[in-house]
């Protein structure tokens, strides 16, 4: 079984456009797990555009699946996690201000550097992933970084196959292949979607976890707007 954590970061930057509460990422949170979702997962940016450190603290105790950071480990966001403790810290390399998560690590050429931040976290008792475009060297060199997992980057994929080509699937399929072989669990997120996530799972083994927050937010938006319309529609008879 592959577990669905939900990326509950637009429903934080959907209520930072108006400045209040509404919709609550607390209670949200819990509604998705109370719905199945089997884990929660927050990336928190040195901005706070979007989720914001304190929402990362709020949702601790109520997050009772499982709890995924992610973020690049800037000071801030190393203090933040280790603080939290949550059930998996995923590293990813994002630059500030870029508007969403573009490349994974070069795990080579920061090689050491990741080695000192998984021992620290893993010292910590928490779980780490960090995030990978799919090409088999960048899996090698994960795992020498002695990481628990991987999140193959599913952007290419997403993309490709939206646009009919299912041979996208391939490299991801050998990567994870490699991973399972060098004992590294696998997850994937980004811009996996209704249309796209069964194919995704059939084509990957071992898929651990997915995290998906775009898509799924945007359709729960086109699959909920009927009902909500006709409620709206009702009350003003
Ligand atoms: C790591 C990753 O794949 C991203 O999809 C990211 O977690 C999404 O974050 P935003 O919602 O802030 O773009
Ligand atoms: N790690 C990927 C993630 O959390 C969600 O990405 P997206 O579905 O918002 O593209």
């Amino acid at each position: 079984m592959t577990k669905l954590s939900v990326n509950i970061n637009k429903i934080a930057t959907l209520r930072n456009s108006r400045g209040g509460d509404v919709p609550n990422v607390v209670q949200f949170a819990k509604d998705v797990q109370r719905f199945g979702a089997q884990g929660v997962t927050v990336h928190p940016r040195p901005d706070e555009r979007h989720i914001r450190y304190q929402d990362a603290y709020d949702l601790k105790p109520e997050v009772y699946t499982e709890y995924n950071i992610e973020g690049n480990p800037v000071d801030s966001f190393m203090k933040l996690v280790l603080s939290i403790k949550p059930t998996q810290v995923t590293l990813v390399p994002d630059a500030v201000n870029a508007i969403t998560s573009n490349a994974g690590w070069d795990t080579l050429k920061h090689k050491d550097f990741l080695i000192d931040i998984i021992n620290e976290f893993k010292r910590n008792d928490i779980r780490t992933s960090i995030f990978v475009d799919p090409v088999l060297k960048q899996i090698e060199g994960a795992k020498e970084t002695g990481t628990d997992r991987i999140e193959l980057y599913t952007e290419t994929f997403a993309h490709q196959y939206s646009l009919g080509n299912k041979e996208a699937i391939k490299p991801y399929a050998e990567c994870a292949q490699l991973a399972s072989k060098l004992g590294l669990g696998i997850n994937a997120g980004h811009d996996l979607s209704l249309d796209n996530i069964q194919f995704f799972k059939e084509n990957i083994p071992n898929l651990l976890e997915v995290s998906i927050g775009h898509a799924l937010i945007a359709e729960s938006l086109y699959l909920g707007v009927e009902n909500v319309i006709n409620m709206y529609l009702h009350k003003l008879k």
